[in-house]
């Protein structure tokens, strides 16, 4: 058994299913992060463990204890909800002391908890100063260290990062991880980050509509994900609809548009419809008149660590990605061969509702 585990999970809002059969087991000591769109249902399903919000059906086991209907303070859990401000009339030292309190910590024990606390967190130095002499990340590290400081069995993380810049956003992702190494608490992460969700996690569950779609480490999300859907949030993707012309043995031909290319069989038969993805770092820029497919340089975009391309050829606009080696650039206008290998291409069965435009998936 698990040290958490979400059995069929469901919760209803009148007609609305805000989440549906959600069936996650998590490991002690494991960092898992729920990943979707706004309204997906993953906040619902972090409020559900934090006993906030009942479940309409279903079980919440922790360390083998239904706690499905526990109420919210005697689970006991460490929780940094974006609504969950600070005290600002209190010192960081009585913000994170306050949790040792309600606890009823014996007083001898709770000053060294909130320096060990506030050691882990880097802010030893400023447990005299109030809230608002804080930057937003170290705010966030006195919310993190309010909630590690009780040793919950499971710490709760609602875009525990949302609030600040990009810079601070990237650097307290590594935090956040080396933190929660250190402790080594269970965690399970709300975010809408995809980078913030692969940087930090063992698992991540990505949320569809209130149902869960895909479980996996964050590589095989990108590497391997198990729908269209996954494909289109997860990273950039090229998207091309086509048929399968024939199969044999070890490869099947698709014809994207009336341009035959060649991708590993799978379990394809002749006739299907299906949806072939291609990640623009996979695709490799050749010279002119090599490769599988023609192309003209559309567009670039210098992107710091690389260059994005926008590729017209027959099979419309690819984007291509390619490391900024130092190298010049590729010009506007310039004539391009396009290559990968097949074992690159992700293949997912039916067609696009709408014509794909690389341009609109270049977020
Ligand atoms: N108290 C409520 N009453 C009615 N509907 C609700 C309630 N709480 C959530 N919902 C609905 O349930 C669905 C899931 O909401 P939830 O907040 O879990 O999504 P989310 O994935 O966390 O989204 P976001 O990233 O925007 O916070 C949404 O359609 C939302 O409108």
């Amino acid at each position: 058994m698990s040290f958490l585990e979400l059995q069929d999970i469901t919760k209803s809002y009148g007609t609305l299913n805000a989440v549906s059969d959600v069936t996650l087991s998590v490991e002690k000591g494991e960092f898992v992060s729920l990943l979707g769109p706004s309204g997906c249902g993953k906040t619902t399903t972090l409020q559900m463990i934090a006993g906030f919000v009942e479940p309409t059906s279903g079980t919440i086991r922790l360390d083998g204890r239904d706690i499905t209907h526990a109420k919210a303070n005697s689970r006991g859990l460490g929780i940094v909800f974006q609504s969950y401000a600070l005290f600002p009339h209190m010192t960081v030292f009585d913000n994170v002391c306050f949790g040792l309190e309600m606890q009823r910590v014996p007083k001898g024990e709770r000053r060294p908890r909130v320096e060990e606390a506030l050691e882990l967190v880097h802010l030893a130095a400023y447990a005299g100063r109030y809230p608002r002499e804080l930057s937003g990340g170290q705010r966030q590290r006195v919310a993190l260290a309010r909630a590690i400081v009780i040793r919950p069995p499971v710490l709760l993380l609602d875009e525990p990062l949302s609030n600040l810049d990009a810079k601070l956003r990237e650097a307290m992702q590594f935090e956040l991880r080396d933190i929660q190494r250190k402790v080594g608490t269970t965690t399970v992460m709300v975010t809408h980050d995809q980078a913030e969700a692969f940087s930090i996690s063992d698992r991540v569950v990505v949320m569809e509509s209130g149902r869960i779609t895909q479980i996996d480490q964050p590589y095989r999300i990108y590497e391997h994900p198990e729908t269209e859907f996954i494909s289109r949030f997860v990273g950039k993707t090229n998207l091309l609809p086509g048929t399968v012309q024939a199969v044999n043995d070890r490869a099947a031909t698709v014809s994207l548009g009336g341009v035959p290319v060649e991708i590993d069989a799978g379990a394809l038969v002749r006739g299907d419809t299906v949806t072939l993805c291609i990640r623009p770092e996979k695709l490799r820029l050749t010279g002119s008149g090599l490769g599988r497919l023609p192309g003209r340089v559309a567009e670039r975009y210098f992107l710091g660590s690389q260059w994005l391309y926008h590729i017209d050829g027959p099979l419309g606009t690819l984007m291509a990605v390619t490391p900024n080696d130092g190298s010049a650039p590729l010009d506007t206008g310039e004539p391009v061969g396009l290559d990968w290998t097949p074992s690159v291409v992700r293949v997912h069965r039916g067609r696009l509702a709408e014509a794909p435009d690389p341009t609109l998936e270049a977020h």
